[in-house]
């Protein structure tokens, strides 16, 4: 089947430090960092332009999770979105392109709120900078929502890279029905099937031996939360757009605000930060 055609935005910092935002779904699709790509994107990933991008940084609105209202993970990530700003450069020579969805009939039929959503990119020298914001544009209702900023980090080997700032923290084990549990480890490697939801971890993650043998930090703000994710061999089988044998180049380190505490903010700015360094000292704190 040919791809559908694909409205991409580039920003381009030099040759070799660029990002490429997917309209469908406001999707940032590819991140590279002095010649590396970082992101993860399956090589079975679908691009309809109605299916979610098997990887990359999906934004997650406003639900995480299965939605009694609609599909999994809600409609941000199979919508389309606008670039409302296109990418610019400053004195610095930071490129950075701003992309919108708002609410439309279709969105409005399955959850009755009028909503407008930034995603501010910024393609720095040493980061890769998202910046979310949900502005609730209701007349006087406030409304509550969970997001993520769903992160597919490439890797070379999961089992060969560690994530730090989890170590002590609850987590919401799905892979357990949903069972509290306390993480032991510090820093984690991922070695099976994980679907966790890590609440409070308000450090810091540092990821080593990233693509490129790179260690990654990732930095949120006003996201309290954090997702740990990896399919591994079975579940990536049963599914269609991740490749049988792809389950040991990524993990999902995703930045949220879990289901249990909805937000209900006028104006809510989301941050996360990605800078990889292959010099960063191993573990990066607050
Ligand atoms: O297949 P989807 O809808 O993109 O979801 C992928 C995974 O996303 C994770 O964030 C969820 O915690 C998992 O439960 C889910 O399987």
């Amino acid at each position: 089947m040919m791809a559908a055609e694909q409205e991409v935005v580039v920003l381009t910092r030099d040759e070799n430090n660029k990002a490429t935002v997917n309209l469908h779904g406001g999707t940032l699709q590819s991140w590279v960092h002095n010649g590396t790509e970082m992101i993860f994107v399956s090589k079975n990933a679908v691009f309809d332009n109605k299916k979610g991008i098997r990887g990359g940084i999906p934004v997650v609105f406003p639900q995480f999770g299965p939605w009694e209202l609609g599909p999994q993970h809600g409609f941000a990530r199979t919508s389309r979105w606008q670039c409302t700003s296109p990418p610019s450069t400053n004195s610095g020579g930071d490129v950075s392109a701003t992309f919108t969805l708002t609410d439309t009939d279709a969105t409005r039929a399955i959850w009755n709120h009028k909503f407008k959503l930034d995603l501010v990119v910024v393609v720095k020298a040493g980061s890769l900078d998202t910046s979310l914001t949900a502005t609730n544009n209701n007349d006087a209702e406030s409304f509550s929502f969970t997001c993520l900023l769903h992160t597919y980090f490439s890797l070379p080997d999961v089992t060969k890279s560690t994530v730090s700032g989890l170590g002590g923290l609850t987590y919401i084990d799905k892979t357990a029905g949903g069972e509290k549990k306390q993480e032991t480890e510090d820093p984690k490697t991922v070695s099976k099937y994980v679907d966790y939801i890590y609440l409070e971890a308000v450090k810091d993650h540092v990821i080593t031996n990233a693509a490129g043998g790179k260690t990654i930090c990732l930095k949120k703000t006003n996201l309290p939360d954090t997702v740990g994710w990896n399919p591994w061999s079975e579940k990536a089988k049963a599914m269609s757009d991740f490749g049988d044998d792809q389950y040991p180049t990524l993990v999902c380190e995703a930045a949220m605000s879990a289901a249990s505490r909805p937000l209900s903010w006028k104006e809510l700015p989301l941050l996360s930060e990605l800078s990889p360094s292959s010099d960063r000292p191993a573990l990066v704190l607050l």
